[in-house]
């Protein structure tokens, strides 16, 4: 359908234009940048037509939108959504620092803008009352949309791709799952998974010290949830099994497809045809198989009991204190094998990448930072000492938790959330302008963009964990609520809450990340228990010679490193590692 539209409208239209105004000075700030209209008109359509699987554009949509485009040009505007265009290169999706480029726009363009990739365009929002108005008053109006159709293969119907009716079924009854008792056991756990780590840095001390933190960083985290979502030993601190190998191999394949616009997994015979599909289905064949034999065990043991008894167990004497165990035990609770896989993996995933992510990036700025680090050291060495922390620990160590929040701040991961919109909505203008969002327009949420705007936070590429203790308005910004410390006092963590939704890293309202919890608290089990061990220094050997504070989130980063977006070219935290003398 949009094939020969493009062909035939080009010519037409632009003649069109032309015997309207036949002199016109450039208004569109899509013809500034060279893009001819019809192409948005095309893109628009496109939107409508992703938005409405199975139904047809009308013809009436389409003269709404060719009338619209041509009245916003000669008005200034460039797109349907009133929004300015931004064009990017295909590349810049494909190398996994688009996050970077998008910042980059957003200070050209303001939020939101319309970044156009050949035949495809998103609309980038980079401003939290608008983030406030998506996430959460307007939730209804937004599903997963893209992210849902390439996450599909791998999470099935899990609760990060799934759609709102699985969704609401699936949140009700995974959220009780992560009640307190489960989570203060979890601590035991989170140390009892560190040990192989301690073990394994102490001989890299004595081969010379060289290591590489953040796939350090990427096992534990791997063991940790294995084993407290499933009770599966990977053992990858220490081993590398075939199964730690496919689950390394489906991360990197949905890496790779959340960075390639064209769905090349979904044509004929690929999956038979394609090297690399064929070693993705070969390991999600072996994932699955363990999967489903954890699950036949735990459904074979099944001992039914209500949410509430099972929210008073005493952990400290349950054979089986995963949450695979809780979710197959609870009463009343849909045990279809295919959604408990589905969930269990979504698990997986979610919470294994994400954790070792902010890990290595707080080793990071903690060496960058020598202050910081020291501070941290005197909480840990005060409050822990050569113990394994508990949760009372946790919550003691303010410092050490706001210095897993800031970097979460600085380097969230995801750097951007994604949706799709399902019915036209419009956006509140906040710090940017306000836009009409057209139904199945697809949406980059910039969460990194926020985290580092200085009308929300002062300094913003500043690693200042104290940031958090101390309020701050922005008069320039009537619509944004400020961030208030007093609001997460009780909380592990800063919240989406007391930042008025200037402060995402979990995302925020009805989608919020179901594991934050338990995500900050493994992250402080293991700071705590390898920076009272070790002190570590970059490893001069492996930098390039491209300036530390230029590119801090870039390829080219001297110690190589980038957030867990691109693990399959990934240089790694390489350090120098020795035992700390206390
Ligand atoms: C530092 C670690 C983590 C970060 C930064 C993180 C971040 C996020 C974000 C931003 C979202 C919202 C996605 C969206 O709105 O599109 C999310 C959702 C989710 N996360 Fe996490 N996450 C982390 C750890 C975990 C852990 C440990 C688990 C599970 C054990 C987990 C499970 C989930 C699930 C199931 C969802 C989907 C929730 C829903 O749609 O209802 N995450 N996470």
């Amino acid at each position: 359908f949009l094939n020969p539209l493009q062909h035939a409208s080009r010519g037409r239209f632009e003649q069109a234009l032309a015997s309207v105004k036949p002199d016109a000075g450039v208004t569109s700030s899509s013809d500034a940048q060279g893009l001819p209209f019809w192409w948005e008109a095309v893109w628009d359509l496109d939107m409508m037509k992703a938005g409405n699987p199975g139904e047809k554009v009308k013809f009436s949509d389409i003269a709404r939108v060719f009338k619209s485009n041509i009245e916003q040009i000669y008005g200034g505007y460039a797109s349907l959504d009133g929004c300015p265009l931004a064009e990017g290169e295909l590349t810049d999706i494909a190398d996994g620092t688009m996050f970077v480029g998008l910042q980059q726009y957003m200070r050209d363009y303001g939020s939101p803008y319309k970044l156009c990739f050949g035949p495809k365009s998103f609309l980038v929002i980079s401003d939290p009352v608008q983030a406030r108005h998506m996430l959460r008053d307007a939730n209804a109006n937004y599903d997963k949309g893209v992210l849902a159709e390439i996450l599909e293969p791998i999470m099935g119907k899990g609760l990060i791709p799934a759609d709102p009716e699985t969704w609401s079924v699936r949140r009700r009854q995974i959220v009780p799952a992560f009640h307190k008792a489960w989570l203060k056991y979890m601590v035991g756990l989170f140390g009892f998974c560190n040990q192989p780590l301690i073990e394994s840095l102490d001989k890299l001390v004595k081969k010379g010290g060289k290591v590489e933190m953040e796939e350090k960083f990427c096992s534990v985290a791997l063991d940790i949830i294995g084993k407290s979502v499933f009770n599966y030993e990977f053992g990858s601190v220490t081993d590398e099994s075939p199964v730690v190998r496919a689950v390394y191999s489906a991360l990197v394949e949905a890496e790779h497809r959340s960075m390639t616009p064209a769905p090349y997994w979904d044509l004929p015979f690929a999956n038979q045809l394609v090297p690399r599909l064929r070693k993705f289905n070969a390991d999600l064949k072996i994932l699955n198989d363990v999967l489903d034999n954890l699950i036949s065990r735990a459904k074979q043991t099944r001992s039914v009991e209500d949410i509430e008894e099972l929210e008073k167990r005493n952990y400290a004497e349950v054979d089986d204190p995963s949450m695979l165990r809780f979710l197959v035990d609870m009463r009343g609770a849909d045990i279809d094998n295919k959604q408990l896989r589905d969930d269990l993996m979504t698990m997986l995933v979610a919470g294994h990448e994400t954790t070792a992510a902010v890990l290595t990036w707080a080793l990071f700025e903690l060496t960058k930072n020598p202050a910081c680090m020291d501070k941290v050291r005197e909480e840990i060495d005060r409050v822990v000492g050569d113990r394994e922390p508990t949760y009372d620990d946790i919550m003691e160590m303010k410092y050490l938790r706001l210095v897993v929040a800031e970097t979460l701040r600085l380097y969230p991961q995801p750097p951007l959330l994604i949706r799709r919109c399902r019915t036209e909505d419009n956006l509140p203008n906040g710090g940017g302008r306000e836009a009409t969002v057209i139904r199945g327009m697809d949406i980059f949420l910039a969460l990194y963009n926020i985290h580092r705007d200085e009308r929300f936070w002062p300094n913003p590429d500043e690693f200042d964990p104290m940031r958090f203790t101390r309020p701050y308005q922005n008069p320039d910004v009537p619509e944004w609520g400020g961030f208030d410390p007093k609001k997460w006092e009780n909380k592990l963590c800063p919240t989406e809450i007391a930042s008025d939704f200037a402060y995402l890293p979990f995302g925020g309202g009805q989608r919020k990340c179901i594991g934050d919890e338990f995500a900050v608290l493994e992250a402080v089990v293991t700071l705590s228990m390898v920076l009272r061990r070790f002190e570590f220094a970059f490893d001069e050997s492996k930098m390039t010679n491209v300036d530390i504070a230029d590119h801090p989130m870039n390829l080219e980063h001297p110690v190589g490193m980038r957030t867990g977006a691109t693990i399959h070219t990934r240089r790694g935290l390489n350090m120098v590692v020795k035992r700390r003398e206390i």
